[in-house]
């Protein structure tokens, strides 16, 4: 944009700096900081503007904002930040979701499009059905750590699409493996990190009092390396990986791969599902159930449509799936309620812009803060209530609202949405056909409190330390899930 054509044009408006900056650094990480951004949207309007330490930040609080500038102008809003804890351990330039918009990306979210769009993910629906069936076998052994079964649910199904790997169900190495780092992934772009906000600080050495984070990205970049070659090398060597019915991503890929680049793309590709695939899709099960402990009637309702379907004779399946439209009024409400990515994934622009007569400068760091949208009240009444009902006519059919912003935006919206929404579906539908999910009592009768909390370390946000109990809903329901596991 000429320079002559900007002059006069404002920035979107804000709140001044000093409400942000804390004394030492441009930190804004306040707890969830979505919640401090809709209030100031309010204050300010639509699109605010925070000016940091050398950093520019939009938020765009509208949907119909977000989709104007991150979809229909989405040629100059693909790219991302350059967040340095980020580059620091290798990130930038070995993750889908990091990599700045370009010639790889472009290689990267290809090789993501064709293994992961709509009609390839029902080729992995016998592998979530499979997965599915240890997930419930495992909660008829155990109701302890529910959070670790379903995490293992969700991480199982990434390692056998993606590298033709079946874990183990309590201790898997290669889960271990790629857990080690999951923490550093989340946390890495939180502004918790000094040098995020004062990137000059990463030119200080390892070695110097107060550069502990950069031995600690150093420490994480090498794992992460370990992370994405050790399963590649199971996935293109190993006999099961590559003689089982279903042939995995990575070897499907690896024949068109046509030199070293190539290979080296294939495994970013694959090594970045585990890391953007299994926290999310985990997390959204787990708020799902944490509804269904604070709602009972809407779990008994729910019941009732699978019931009606099943007769209680078998587990859901997913050729169900267009007769249980509560259910599905159920995840979308479960997405909306608590969304787990609350700012999606922060966007760049490549280019000067101007939109509602506002100056947005290049190299900006746009969040979409889907929180708010989740949060609208034209759109949904009472939006603190957790009510499947919103997503239904009154005919009980399901309406066009299906959320989808909760996945993101434009070029960069995510290409997993089809596996995790799936994958959230089966889960969902077969834990309601099988247990009560319920408050916990003690020994003497009394009600537990649920006791969960919302974290919101970096980009997510996601319910830990939920205490219910899940118990299978008749002998029959238990022996459904033994018949399926072939026990009985
Ligand atoms: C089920 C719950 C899930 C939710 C709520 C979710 C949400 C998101 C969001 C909000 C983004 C950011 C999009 C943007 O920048 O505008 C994203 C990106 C991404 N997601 Fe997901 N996701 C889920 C599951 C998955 C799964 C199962 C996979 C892998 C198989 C996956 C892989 C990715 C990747 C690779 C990106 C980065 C895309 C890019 O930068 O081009 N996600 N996701």
């Amino acid at each position: 944009i000429p320079w002559r054509s900007r002059r006069n044009l404002p920035y979107p408006p804000g709140p001044p700096s000093k409400n942000y900056l804390s004394k030492n650094t441009s930190d804004i990480s306040v707890p969830y900081v979505w919640c401090r951004y809709s209030e100031w949207a309010k204050e300010y309007g639509s699109i605010l503007y925070l000016r940091t330490f050398g950093q520019q930040i939009i938020i765009l609080d509208s949907l119909e904002d977000a989709t104007e500038l991150l979809e229909r102008r989405s040629k100059s809003y693909s790219s991302r930040p350059i967040v340095p804890m980020y580059d620091l351990m290798g990130l930038m330039q070995a993750s889908v979701s990091m990599r700045l918009y370009g010639e790889e990306w472009r290689k990267l979210r290809r090789i993501f499009q064709q293994a992961f769009k709509s009609d390839s993910s029902l080729e992995y629906r016998p592998i979530q059905t499979k997965k599915m069936h240890d997930l419930m076998y495992g909660l008829l052994q155990t109701q302890e750590d529910l959070e670790s079964h379903v995490h293992t649910y969700a991480a199982a199904i990434i390692l056998s699409v993606i590298y033709g790997y079946n874990v183990a169900l309590n201790g898997d190495p290669f889960v271990k493996l790629v857990e080690s780092t999951l923490e550093a992934f989340v946390s890495a772009g939180s502004p918790q990190w000094s040098v995020n906000s004062l990137p000059f600080l990463r030119y200080i050495p390892s070695w110097m009092p107060g550069a502990g984070f950069k031995r600690y990205a150093e420490s994480m970049r090498l794992e992460f390396v370990k992370q994405r070659e050790v399963p590649f090398q199971y996935a293109t060597t190993s006999p099961a990986a590559l003689e089982g019915a279903h042939i995995p991503v990575v070897p499907k890929f690896i024949n068109s791969c046509k030199s070293d680049m190539d290979i080296k793309i294939l495994m970013e590709a694959a090594g970045s599902g585990y890391g953007a695939g299994v926290g999310t899709t985990a997390s959204t099960i787990m708020v799902f159930l944490v509804a269904m402990v604070l709602y009972p009637d809407i779990q008994k309702k729910a019941q009732e449509e699978i019931d009606c379907i099943t007769k209680g004779n078998r587990l859901p399946e997913y050729s169900d799936q267009i007769h249980l439209p509560y259910i599905q009024a159920i995840i979308r409400e479960v997405i909306r309620w608590k969304p787990i990515v609350p700012l999606g994934l922060a966007h760049a622009n490549n280019d000067d812009d101007i939109y509602k007569g506002y100056f947005i400068p290049k190299g900006s760091i746009i969040y979409a803060n889907i929180w708010s949208m989740t949060r609208d009240p034209v759109k949904y009444k009472d939006p603190e209530a957790f009510d499947p009902e919103r997503f239904l006519t009154e005919t009980g059919d399901l309406n066009d609202d299906e959320v989808t912003y909760a996945f993101g935006f434009g070029r960069r919206i995510c290409p997993g949405r089809h596996l995790g929404a799936a994958s959230v579906w089966l889960a969902v539908a077969t834990i309601l056909a099988s247990f009560n999910v319920e408050q916990k009592k003690d020994g003497s009768g009394h009600l537990i409190p649920v006791g969960v909390k919302f974290t919101d370390k970096g980009v997510t946000s996601s319910p830990h330390g939920l205490q219910c109990s899940i118990m299978p809903r008749s002998e029959r329901a238990k022996q459904i899930i033994l018949e399926c596991r072939g026990e009985v």
